[in-house]
This record gives structure tokens, C-alpha cells and sequence, in this order.
């Protein structure tokens, strides 16, 4: 018989890929209850799925893959003791997020008095994404301040303290996976809390890409009005259920956690749980179905920040939450996936398009 694996209606580039092999169910994030689970052997989702005892109790499910590089939607230790495996996407999404960084980091410059030579940027959490967004900045001439203490801890060289990054840094952009003391010894829950703002010391822009709740959202207006900082950019909210709009309209940019919202990483994303589901299963490897033109391939000439961030328009996704903030999910529903660098050839070419697991 069969298996029955439930997808994420959401997730693209899946649609017939599985129906030879397994029993294929479609559903939006939310119909994905504990009734549609029950004789499921394998869930492909998103964030937007809960994955704990609540859902997966007396079911079948044998493996969850999701199609992202967070898991901190997932509970893993009920899937440990529960002999469920869990799989993600490492890395699928990199290259969208630092055009979003740098789409973003091009409007902050214009709003502070120093070129972007001089600026220093603090970067904190420096796997897939910090890496990229740190050959990035190289490539830019930009100075950059590192922060990962897990791999500072493993020998990583060239990392320092969150401290010099307070001290010294004009803008201050995170990076890292959402987690809570019990789950990490360097848990980033509030890591940006009332305590890290009081220790600014150059009035900093504040970026957020990473997860809500690594910044406290109450403690970053209070810092704005306190002008301990000069402004902040998101793409993540701590209640994205029903997000503030107090916390949208200061914001220079605020986008529908659209960040890695890339054909590439979304590409990439696919394939990802494809293989976990052929290795968990023993099938052959399936590939994503592209329904992209691969011919159409754009061309940017140069690598300036302003030639960077002409690939990706990012105040009109910002525009678009601000005029209806209640609509977050359904923008993301929605939205029309962009090509990021990966898709690009650079004249020129400085920036190498690195394997952000490289
Ligand atoms: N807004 C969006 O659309 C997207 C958001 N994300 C989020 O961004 C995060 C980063 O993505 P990746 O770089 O691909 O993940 P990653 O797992 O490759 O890198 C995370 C890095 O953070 C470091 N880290 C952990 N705790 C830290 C701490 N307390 N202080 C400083 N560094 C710490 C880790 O050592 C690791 O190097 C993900 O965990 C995910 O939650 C990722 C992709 C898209
Ligand atoms: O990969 C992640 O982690 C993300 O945050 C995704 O970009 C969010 O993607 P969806 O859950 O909306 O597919």
C-alpha cells in the first residue's frame, strides 16, 4: 500500500512529484489538524504547522520534513521519544535573505550621515545567511563585526562578543535560529531585550530576518522612542498571527516574513524534502518540478549596493504589510516569488555566489 504523506498546499515545485509513489495529500498550513495526521506516515510543511505532542499523538507519522531552514516549529524532543524523524532545509534560502539585507541595508544608508565605507555592520549569527551576507559586505568594501558564540566555542576564528557589537556598530542585523535557554546554552529568545538596547552606544539601525522574538518587539519601540536606536527594518514579528500596527508604522522597512521568499530557495527548499522523503522511504531521488523559465535568466551588470538592491524592490513588499497589516499571512500566500543572485550573472564579478553550507 501506499504511504500517505500530507504537503503543504503552499509549498511549490512538489505538485506530482510524489503521486507515483505515495498516497498525496494537499492542505492549507491550518487543515493540517491532528484528524488529517492520523494515518499519515510523512508531513511535508512550513512554518506555519505546529508540530508537537498536540498534533502528532497516537498518529502514524513517521517523519516531518520541512521545507525551511528554521525548526523551531517543530518540537524535537517529542519527536526523539516518539521515533519521529525530523528534516529541514539547511541553508535553501541564504541568497534571499542577503538581498533582502542588502536591499534594506542600501535604504538605511541613505537615512545615516557616514557612506557605507565607513559604516560598521554587526552580524549576528553567522551560519548560511551570515556567511553570505559577510561575502557580501567584503565584496562591498564594507567592515563588518561578527558574533556566533556556538562557533566561537568550536575553534571558529575572526567571532567576537555581542558587547563589541553594541559598542561599535552602526547597524546590527541577526541571524540567528530561534531558541530558549532549555534548548540551547546560547539561546537567542530576546536576545535584542531592554538590556541589549540600553548598552548601544552609536544610536544603531536594528535589522531582524531571523525569527520574531529574537527581538523583543516591545523593547525595540521603546529604544526608538528612547533614541537608543535610529530606526529598525523586519521581516519577522513576535505574533504574527496579529502583528502590531504600532510596531509596523515607525519601522522603515516591514515586510511579511518574505525574506527568503527567492525561486532558488524556494527551489531549493523542495529539494531538500524530497530527499528526505525518497531516503526515508528508499525511493529513487525525486527532483522539484520547475515551472520556472529557465531562459529568462536576468542580467545585472554590475556590484554596487545600488546595482544589489535593483534586483529586489523591497519597499514595495514593505508598502504592501503597512496598508494591511491583518493580511500578513495572506501576502505570503500570495506573493510572487523573485529571483535572487543565484539567478544573476554578474559582470565583473566580485561577489562569488558561494554554497552557503560551503
Ligand atoms: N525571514 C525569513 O524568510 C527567513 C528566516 N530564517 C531564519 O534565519 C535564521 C538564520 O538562518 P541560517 O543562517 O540559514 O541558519 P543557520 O543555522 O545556518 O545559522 C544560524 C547561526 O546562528 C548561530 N547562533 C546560534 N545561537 C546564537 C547566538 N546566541 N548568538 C549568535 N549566533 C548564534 C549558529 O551557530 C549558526 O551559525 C534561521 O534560523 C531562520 O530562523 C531563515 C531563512 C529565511
Ligand atoms: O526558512 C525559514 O526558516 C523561513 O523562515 C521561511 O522562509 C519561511 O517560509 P514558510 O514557512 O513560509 O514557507
Amino acid at each position: 500500500m501506499k504511504p500517505k504523506i500530507l504537503i503543504d498546499r503552499d509549498i511549490p515545485f512538489i505538485q506530482g512529484v510524489l503521486e507515483p509513489l505515495a498516497e498525496v495529500c494537499y492542505l492549507p498550513a491550518k487543515a493540517i489538524t491532528p484528524e488529517a495526521c492520523h494515518d499519515a506516515k510523512a508531513l511535508i510543511i512550513r512554518t506555519r504547522t505546529a508540530c508537537n505532542q498536540d498534533l502528532l499523538e497516537g498518529s502514524q507519522v513517521e517523519l516531518i520534513a520541512s521545507a525551511t531552514v528554521g525548526t523551531d516549529h517543530i518540537n524535537r524532543d517529542f519527536c526523539k521519544t516518539n521515533n519521529i524523524a525530523v528534516a529541514n532545509a539547511p541553508g535553501c534560502n541564504a541568497w534571499a535573505v542577503v538581498q533582502w539585507v542588502t536591499s534594506a541595508l542600501y535604504l538605511v544608508t541613505r537615512q545615516l550621515p557616514i557612506p557605507l565605507s565607513q559604516l560598521r555592520i554587526g552580524i549576528v549569527g553567522c551560519g548560511a545567511v551570515g556567511r553570505c551576507l559577510h561575502a557580501t559586505l567584503t565584496a562591498l568594501g564594507v567592515h563588518t563585526i561578527l558574533v556566533d558564540p556556538p562557533l566561537q566555542a568550536q575553534g571558529g576564528k575572526g567571532y567576537t562578543s555581542l558587547a563589541m557589537v553594541q559598542q561599535f556598530c552602526d547597524i546590527i542585523t541577526f541571524h540567528v535560529p530561534f531558541t530558549y535557554s532549555d534548548q540551547s546554552r546560547y539561546p537567542t529568545y530576546h536576545l535584542a531585550d531592554e538590556h541589549f538596547f540600553y548598552g548601544l552606544e552609536r544610536r544603531p539601525f536594528i535589522l531582524n530576518s531571523s525569527r520574531g522574538g529574537v527581538v523583543d518587539d516591545y523593547a525595540l519601540l521603546r529604544a526608538l522612542e528612547r533614541k537608543q536606536i535610529r530606526g529598525y527594518c523586519l521581516d519577522v514579528y513576535e505574533n504574527e498571527q496579529d502583528v502590531s500596527p504600532a510596531l509596523l508604522e515607525p519601522a522603515l522597512l516591514s515586510t511579511p516574513h518574505i525574506a527568503g521568499y527567492s525561486i532558488e530557495g524556494k527551489q531549493a527548499a523542495t529539494a531538500a524534502v524530497l530527499q528526505a522523503v525518497c531516503s526515508h522511504f528508499g525511493w529513487p531521488k525525486l527532483l522539484p518540478k520547475l515551472e520556472v523559465d529557465e531562459t529568462q535568466r536576468p542580467f545585472n551588470a554590475g556590484l554596487s549596493i545600488s546595482d544589489l538592491a535593483k534586483t529586489y524592490d523591497i519597499r514595495k513588499d514593505s508598502l504592501a504589510l503597512k496598508a494591511q497589516p491583518y493580511a500578513l499571512e495572506q501576502l505570503r500566500s500570495h506573493y510572487a516569488y523573485r529571483h535572487d543572485w543565484q539567478a544573476y550573472e554578474f559582470g565583473n564579478c566580485k561577489l562569488s555566489i558561494q554554497d552557503p553550507l560551503g
